[in-house]
């Protein structure tokens, strides 16, 4: 559904990320990998690049129980983007008793990371099947190797990267009340989950805040103190602010353009 082409000018300074080398348009049927494939554009042939802008693509990263799926939920109806889960993503595949739904079963009850590949398969299908440009996905990357195989597969960076910062102590408590009978919202399994976020996920945080990507949200306090932090992040995104599903009770409802498509 995307296509990437990079022009190929001595003008272009390292520094552009590839999202200023990223012009995409729709075409149904493509691959997301195929259709990201680089094509070398020489100006003087009088190429014109196509004008639609790559997908707009937010990561959203923090320890289990730090409100990731809830923020998104504000997000979503606030701007409109379409809400990836990861996690929602594998344990549908265990609800559909798919190829690789009891292997991912006996990692998520253990709070381990699921093989690259199979995640990120399952996200690229969500992406090629969307009509959406605009996403979040959330609880990914959650290892160096879930980022790198991201880049691998898609082919796309994130435009922003969210990184909800809550206490152990508070996402334990948030996790054993979650209540939704989840197999790994139990003490045990999160003891582990907990230090699997702290050994490979760290490195993913501190490599978006290297690439100034990353924005870090104290995520203590009231859902809605919490989503006044994120607010401004996403209303400083000229893309986002043509809305399909406006908040009336939203801050920026007013400022937002409905769009009903
Ligand atoms: N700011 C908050 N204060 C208290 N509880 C919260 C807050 N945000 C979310 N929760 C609750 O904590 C639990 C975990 O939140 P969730 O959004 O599922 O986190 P994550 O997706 O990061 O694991 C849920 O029961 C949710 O209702
Ligand atoms: N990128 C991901 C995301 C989740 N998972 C697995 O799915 C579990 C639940 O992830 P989740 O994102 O739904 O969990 P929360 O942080 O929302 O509590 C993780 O503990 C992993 O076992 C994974 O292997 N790889
Ligand atoms: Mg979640």
């Amino acid at each position: 559904m995307w296509r990437r082409v990079a022009l190929f000018s001595p003008m272009m300074k390292k520094s552009s990320s590839s999202r200023s080398l990223t012009l995409n348009q729709k075409g149904f049927g493509l691959k997301v990998g195929e259709s990201f494939a680089t094509e070398i554009i020489n100006p003087e042939e009088g190429v014109s690049p196509p004008k639609e802008k790559a997908p707009f693509i937010t990561f959203v990263l923090g320890g289990p129980g730090s409100g990731k799926g809830t923020q998104c939920e504000r997000i979503v109806e606030t701007f409109g983007l379409t809400h990836l889960s990861a996690g929602d993503l594998l344990r549908r595949e265990i609800a559909f008793n798919t190829k690789n739904g009891a292997m991912i079963l006996n990692l998520i009850k253990e709070g381990k990371i699921v093989p690259s590949e199979v995640t990120v398969k399952l996200i690229q299908k969500e992406l090629e099947s969307s009509d959406s440009r605009k996403f979040l996905i959330d609880g990914f990357p959650r290892t160096e190797e879930n980022r790198v195989a991201f880049e691998r597969i898609i082919r796309a960076d994130p435009d922003v990267v969210l990184f909800f910062d809550c206490p152990e102590e508070e996402m334990v408590k948030r996790v054993l009340n979650r209540n939704q009978g989840r197999v790994d919202d139990n003490i045990t399994t999160m003891k582990k989950r907990l230090k699997i976020f702290e050994a490979l996920n760290r490195p993913v945080i501190d490599y978006y805040e290297n690439k100034g990507k990353l924005y870090t949200i104290n995520a203590v306090g009231t859902v809605d103190d919490i989503f006044q932090q994120v607010l401004p992040i996403f209303s400083s995104f000229e893309q986002l602010k043509e809305c399909r599903h406006v908040n009336p009770k939203s801050p920026l409802g007013s400022s937002l353009v409905e769009n009903s498509s």
